[in-house]
């Protein structure tokens, strides 16, 4: 099934997209770069004394280790000098162990910032086209990568310090056997090419399955209790276990690829040259006396020439997973979908909380218009009502004037100034926004009315509650106030929810008033609070309603009625009955549920 996922995304990344990349994503780890330069002279450190340990040793049993030779005066002076080196390497090796994680770990968690607070810079548009399981993958498996990322370069570094150093000490050891040696260079190249060549598709096919693993998961755990009510368990299974497999299918070619390419083929390479070696020393045997302290320091060298370039190989493997991963963060940190831009004017404040329509349009995809031609004027203090089959434009209403999306054409004005003239922060202060399924933030009651504003006391939290009166039921809570909020408030009813984020709007005293009337059945109790705490919440305030339930909204000033985005009917409730088009069409229908309505119905169309 793996190949019903393949996309662009699977491709492997060409060496001049891999340059761009690390290009891009050195300015994020240039703060820390000292960790990284002192990592590298360490590991330059550890790679000379490789070197000078063998060539102790070859000292030491070549004139020392012979019969009638060695005194223990010098067995103790090697062995001391020996595990001095030893253990100056190992404090080398720790420096650069360290300070290469510890530099890796500071530049991962400056692109998790970056990338967070980019994220809020992004418009609706962006998280109405990515998946929120996909975006969370980039901040944390993907960012992940970059702690071992840059072990490419100082592996490469001290590769080529080592392969020089070495290759000087077997050319000055014995010059024919080192040229050897050399000769298997080549194919080592080849190897390297082609596994970077291979894995850099295979990383990204693995990244791109990753992320739609999780995106699978984040839909099952949101929409647990509808997966529950319609059985769909079966469906989400099969679908989870299909996006698993195809990531288990890139896991399984990842693990063969570097299982193969990092160890057995640079282990034989490295058996090829020992084999050489010690078969042209075996050869020259023959002819002259050859030295074991030789051999042994010669095969030492040997070792030092490949086994850094078999490091190499292995944090090339993270490279291949850091530049795939980088590439994807790269394309959040490039997406240019912000959410609409301002032009601040100084002085700008909103003070009144008029608001008007000119002949606005809007779109979601630059495409299809939602909104054609919009025109109204809501005065300060006044309350519109806006009414509409679903699918009619009233959200989209709500989202031009909250700027979660730029129009395309026309005006939009608050207190007779263009709205992108305001501060945004400003600007979103002035507006109080009730939703029909009120959002809250892990904390306690109090932080979710206060909505982390420091600034806001205690007293105005319980002022703000009592007016709305949720105070009745926050009383009852275990710690009141401070009775934790969890898992955006669900072991608070809705009516609870919305009770609590009326508080919250009076507490921020906002001018004007949105307000997306809540659709789930609430209990008439709660229902009468709700409607109570809706009245005191719109005095003095200017409203904006998307009304479901028209009963709610007869004493609204203004009603529009919307249909496929465009205005047809505006007057008030009396002057719509009267009209007998849509919104007439649409009360009947709503009341003949309703009895009382009905009678008021029958009342008013009397008269
Ligand atoms: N984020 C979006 N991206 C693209 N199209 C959208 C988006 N949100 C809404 N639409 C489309 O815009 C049109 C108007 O939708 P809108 O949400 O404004 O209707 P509504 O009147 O608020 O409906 P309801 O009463 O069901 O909430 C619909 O055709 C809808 O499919």
């Amino acid at each position: 099934m793996a190949q019903n996922h393949q996309s662009a995304w699977s491709k492997s990344m060409s060496l001049k997209e891999q340059r761009i990349v690390i290009k891009r994503l050195l300015p994020y780890a240039a703060p820390y770069k000292w960790d990284f330069i002192w990592a590298i002279i360490f590991a330059f450190a550890v790679s000379l004394i490789n070197i000078l340990l063998p060539k102790l040793m070859q000292t030491y049993m070549n004139q020392y280790l012979r019969v009638n030779n060695a005194a223990l005066r010098v067995v103790l002076f090697f062995a001391g000098f020996y595990f001095l080196g030893t253990l100056i390497k190992a404090i080398f090796q720790f420096g650069q162990e360290f300070l290469y994680a510890m530099g890796g770990e500071r530049m991962l968690e400056n692109v998790r910032v970056q990338l967070f607070r980019k994220l809020h810079r992004l418009g609706m548009r962006y998280f109405d086209q990515v998946p929120a399981g996909s975006i969370l993958s980039r901040l944390t498996n993907d960012t992940m990568s970059f702690q071992t990322f840059w072990a490419l370069f100082a592996a490469a570094i001290v590769a080529l310090f080592s392969v020089v150093t070495s290759f000087y000490a077997m050319y000055t050891t014995n010059a024919r056997i080192a040229l050897v040696v050399l000769a298997f260079l080549p194919f080592l190249g080849l190897v390297i090419w082609y596994y970077q060549h291979f894995s850099s598709r295979v990383y990204r096919s693995m990244r791109e399955r990753l992320s739609e693993l999780n995106a699978k998961l984040a839909e099952s755990i949101t929409g647990i209790s509808v997966i529950q009510e319609f059985r769909q368990e079966r469906r989400m299974n099969a679908e989870f276990d299909q996006t698993n497999d195809a990531y288990f299918a890139t896991r399984q070619a990842m693990i063969s690829t570097n299982s193969l390419l990092l160890g057995p083929i640079i282990d034989l390479l490295f058996a090829l040259g020992e084999v050489a070696v010690l078969w042209m020393f075996g050869i020259n045997a023959l002819h002259h006396f050859v030295l074991a302290g030789t051999i042994y320091a010669f095969i030492q060298y040997l070792n030092n020439f490949y086994n850094p370039m078999a490091n190499m190989m292995d944090s090339l493997s993270d490279f291949q997973d850091g530049v795939v991963a980088g590439s994807r963060v790269l394309k959040i940190m490039d997406d240019q979908t912000y959410a609409p831009t301002q032009r601040p004017v100084a002085g700008a404040h909103v003070t009144r909380g008029k608001i008007e329509f000119r002949h606005v349009n809007f779109s979601y995809d630059g495409e299809h218009d939602v909104l054609h031609d919009v025109s109204f004027t809501v005065e300060p203090g006044q309350t519109l009502a806006l009414v509409g089959h679903t699918g009619s434009g009233k959200s989209s209403t709500i989202n031009v004037l909250m700027r979660f999306y730029e129009y395309d054409s026309g005006e939009v004005l608050v207190d007779d100034r263009d709205i992108r003239e305001y501060d945004l922060a400003e600007l979103r202060q002035q507006f109080g926004l009730v939703l029909q399924d009120p959002f809250m933030f892990y904390g306690d009651i109090a932080s979710n009315i206060r909505m982390f504003d420091d600034s806001i006391s205690d007293e105005q939290v319980e002022a703000a509650a009592r007016f709305v009166s949720a105070d009745e039921f926050i009383n009852q809570l275990p710690g009141k106030y401070h009775a934790r909020v969890i898992e955006r408030g669900k072991s608070y009813s809705g009516g609870q929810r919305q009770l609590i984020s009326f508080a919250r709007t009076v507490a921020h005293d906002p001018k004007i008033l949105i307000l997306d009337e809540a659709t789930a059945d609430i209990d008439t109790e709660t229902e009468a609070l709700i409607q109570d705490g809706l009245a005191k919440l719109r005095t003095g305030r200017t409203t904006i309603a998307i009304a479901h339930r028209l009963s709610t909204i007869r004493d609204a000033d203004q009603i529009l009625v919307l249909d496929h985005g465009r205005i047809v009917e505006h007057g008030n409730h009396e002057t719509l009955l009267a009209q007998r088009g849509r919104y007439y069409d649409m009360y009947r229908l709503q009341t003949t549920v309703d009895g009382d309505d009905r009678a008021a119905l029958l009342h008013e169309s009397q008269d």
